[in-house]
């Protein structure tokens, strides 16, 4: 196996939560990050994207221990539920943000924003402001920063949260054409066993603050074994 991720005995400390992770991803998974309200699943982002330092444990990277490498050296892209756009920017300037934030943004960095926008279908919308897009506009151009970035490792969180069926169902493929292409490693979070089926070579099952299921999607939804898995899957 190829690992993009490795998380060993990695421990993170709360007041009133003790979590506790381990785990590989293998470079090119799909692995859905499942489980109830306050199970870890962002903590688990935040560990790998390096928002958050575990207590213990070790974080590794494409086999690189990754403890003193800042959120913006390490080969990961996150697009947060709020997709973090700035209202005041218009949507060209908010991808240009991916490239640098700095917004040092030549000829090179503008042709590399169209093809992004051009990529989640936003030709034209360049000039748009974010309050006047609809959310699955909005989502589409969280992606298309994130894309620009070209990092190999993309964590979503609940991308889908705002958007009705047809557009989940419009999102995800899109996901999966970008995956075809780059052969990136996406962690997804998600609360839809819906999104599992269409998205996902894999599922990452939290329960309590620890990993507790990581095996292929249509392992899990065959599994009637465990409580929480079967109230996640409504069984
Ligand atoms: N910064 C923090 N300070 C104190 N406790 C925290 C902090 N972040 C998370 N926790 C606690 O850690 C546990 C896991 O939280 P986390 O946000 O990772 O869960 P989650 O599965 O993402 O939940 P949700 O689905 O509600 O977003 C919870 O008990 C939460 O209260």
């Amino acid at each position: 196996m190829d690992p993009a991720i490795g998380l060993q005995d990695v421990h993170v400390r709360y007041p009133n939560a003790h979590l506790q992770f381990d785990c590989t991803i293998r470079r090119g998974e799909i692995a859905a990050i499942v489980g109830a309200s306050g199970s870890g699943k962002s903590t688990l982002f935040n560990v790998i994207a390096g928002f958050e330092t575990q207590d213990e444990g070790r974080v590794d990277i494409f086999g690189k221990d990754v403890a003193h490498v800042e959120p913006s050296e390490r080969p990961v892209s996150v697009i947060f539920q709020d997709h973090n756009l700035f209202s005041h920017l218009d949507v060209a300037t908010n991808i240009g943000l991916g490239i640098d934030p700095a917004l040092r943004l030549g000829v090179k960095e503008r042709g590399k924003i169209a093809g992004s926008m051009m990529r989640v279908g936003l030709e034209g919308f360049g000039r748009r402001l974010p309050p006047t897009l609809s959310g699955g506009e909005r989502q589409r151009v969280a992606l298309a920063r994130a894309l620009v970035r070209r990092k190999p490792i993309l964590l979503l969180d609940e991308p889908f949260a705002a958007l009705d069926p047809g557009l989940r169902a419009g999102m995800s493929q899109l996901l999966l054409d970008l995956h075809e292409e780059e052969g990136n490693t996406i962690l997804i979070i998600t609360h839809h066993p819906d999104d599992l089926r269409r998205l996902a070579d894999s599922v990452v099952f939290l329960d309590g603050g620890r990993i507790v299921a990581h095996q292929p999607t249509a392992e899990f939804l065959a599994r009637r074994d465990n409580p929480a898995i079967n109230a996640f899957l409504g069984n």
